[in-house]
């Protein structure tokens, strides 16, 4: 047995994917094929070892190797508790549930009750970026859709005014690039070195937060300030704005401990917030609008999600109400399915071990402490046992069983829902289970909107060939470089 680096050691029964024991330097080179290979070999391990419900190991560059386990467990590890198996070690840990509380109750909550403001920044986004003259422009995709994304979601997280500053938003969107490059650059330091690297590695780190804190900082704590102040004196004209750091401030409050209520700790839950939102969103729309535009039948799918974003919004009156956003199903479906082909992740839910001396699996497989395991989700995504001709962009493969349905062509029972916030053993872009992700409906309300209007309002010329996502540490990284030929056309309602 072999230790790799401050990670567990892996019994040497398991087999492996992209690690040759014998070749000379076989942990230095799997580990660098982990950084620029894994999402091949989770799908290469997956059709060898998941298929016959085995376990495979892959090298992966910062978490270390990934105990891969065949979908036949993945009911089992979607359910197990933090103390066991941790999410958080392998996502964020902030110290405190106060974060996941606040989007799984108030956040969700509140979609559709802000549509307005969320519409608003993002029409105004997209007028400054995409033009209103009816020209063609050539715009950077990821950089538009980050701009989008950041102000309308932090209209919502900070109020109007933060919400619409670049400076801050861009340091917000920077720091959350740091962390990943600053984990990547880390990871070829030996524990020693950690401490004096780290120090250097995450300078850029420092750097973005604390431009990003300067605005939150104050801001949080006056609203804190002002809510404390309001309790005391009902006559202090002040009326707390419907936003998530006067929800923070509130939850705070009544949880009451030192570390709830310092407003620092509560500005850096906002950095957070901003860090799991943010990219996460704008990589799904970028992707959605470049599996589209890149089908050989792009300008056919573009005409079907046009009319329907068109009759929906006629029928609700020209506003993007969270009923009205609920009926895209075909735009549903295609982020749905734009996530199956070229989601984030080449895993999912992927956990520590944290039960001490190691646990048995359900097939009675022993794994050590401190080793992570998860799930092969690009494996089960293109697997022909889950989904019919797995390799095509099927547009409407979640949508067409609900429109036939609609259309009284099939069933007398409403099909099985398989929306876009639907997580399932088979679509796991948002995790599933207990550590699902909370964010979802509001990321699927503000993607919807965006690429709706952006449908109606813009026009897109077609790829020929799809700028190709590529495979970095554990995630299918999204061309952050591709441009679009975008201009502004005359929507028909
Ligand atoms: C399309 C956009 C998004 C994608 C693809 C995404 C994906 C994910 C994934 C894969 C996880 C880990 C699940 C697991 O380990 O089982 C996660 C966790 C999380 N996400 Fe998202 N996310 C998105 C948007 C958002 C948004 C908008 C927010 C906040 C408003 C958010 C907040 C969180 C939080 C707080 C967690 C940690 C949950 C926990 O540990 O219990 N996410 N997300």
């Amino acid at each position: 047995q072999k230790a790799t680096r401050d990670h567990s050691v892996i019994p040497n029964a398991f087999p492996w994917v992209g690690r040759n024991k014998n070749e000379i330097f076989s942990s230095v080179r799997s580990n660098y094929r982990g950084l620029v290979n894994s999402v091949q070999h989770f799908k290469a391990g997956y059709r060898k070892y998941s298929k016959l419900g085995l376990i495979y190991v892959v090298p992966a560059w910062t978490r270390g190797p990934q105990i891969i386990i065949p979908p036949s467990m993945t009911p089992w590890i979607a359910n197990i508790p933090e103390n066991i198996l941790s999410a958080k070690e392998c996502t964020f840990d902030n110290g405190n549930d106060l974060l996941g509380v606040l989007i799984r109750k108030e956040l969700t909550r509140s979609i559709g009750q802000f549509n307005n403001e969320i519409f608003e920044e993002i029409d105004l986004s997209m007028q400054s970026i995409f033009g209103t003259d009816g020209q063609w422009r050539k715009v950077n995709i990821y950089n538009s859709f980050i701009k989008s994304v950041g102000s309308s979601a932090n209209r919502i997280f900070v109020g109007k005014e933060l919400g619409s500053n670049m400076d801050f938003i861009m340091a917000s969107v920077k720091f959350a690039k740091d962390v990943s490059i600053s984990s990547y650059i880390l990871h070829m330091f030996p524990k020693a070195l950690k401490p004096v690297a780290s120090w250097f590695a995450t300078i850029p780190n420092r750097y973005h937060s604390g431009i990003a804190m300067k605005y939150l900082r104050p801001l949080v704590q006056q609203r804190f300030d002002d809510i404390v102040r309001k309790r005391d004196d009902p006559n202090f004209s002040f009326e707390e704005p419907d936003d998530v750091v006067t929800w923070m401030v509130r939850e705070a409050l009544k949880r009451n401990t030192s570390i709830e209520t310092s407003p620092a700790e509560l500005a850096y839950g906002i950095l957070l917030l901003n860090f799991a939102s943010i990219t996460t969103t704008t990589i799904t729309a970028t992707n959605t609008l470049l599996d589209i535009h890149s089908a050989p039948n792009a300008e056919e799918l573009v005409e079907a999600l046009r009319e329907e974003a068109s009759v929906v919004l006629r029928e609700h009156n020209g506003v993007w109400t969270k009923q009205a956003i609920s009926k895209l199903y075909r735009l549903d479906s295609a982020i749905r399915e734009s996530a199956r082909m070229s989601g984030i992740g080449g895993t999912a839910m992927a956990r520590k071990v944290k039960v001490p001396g190691g646990m048995t699996l359900p097939d009675g497989t022993w794994v050590p402490e401190n080793v992570t395991i998860g799930v092969a989700m690009d494996g089960i995504h293109f697997d022909e046992e889950f989904y019919e001709n797995p390799l095509k962009f099927d547009l409407f493969r979640f949508s067409r069983p609900r429109e036939q349905y609609l259309a009284g062509l099939i069933g007398d029972k409403p099909p099985v829902n398989e929306d876009f916030v639907t997580t399932s053993e088979r679509w796991l872009p948002f995790g599933h289970g207990i550590h699902g992700c909370p964010g979802r409906f509001f990321a699927s309300n503000n993607i919807k909107m965006m690429l709706a209007h952006l449908l109606l309002n813009y026009e897109v010329q077609p790829w020929k060939v799809r700028p190709p996502n590529i495979s970095i540490d554990v995630i299918s990284v999204v061309p952050m470089q591709a441009t679009m030929m975008i201009r502004r056309r005359v929507a028909k309602m």
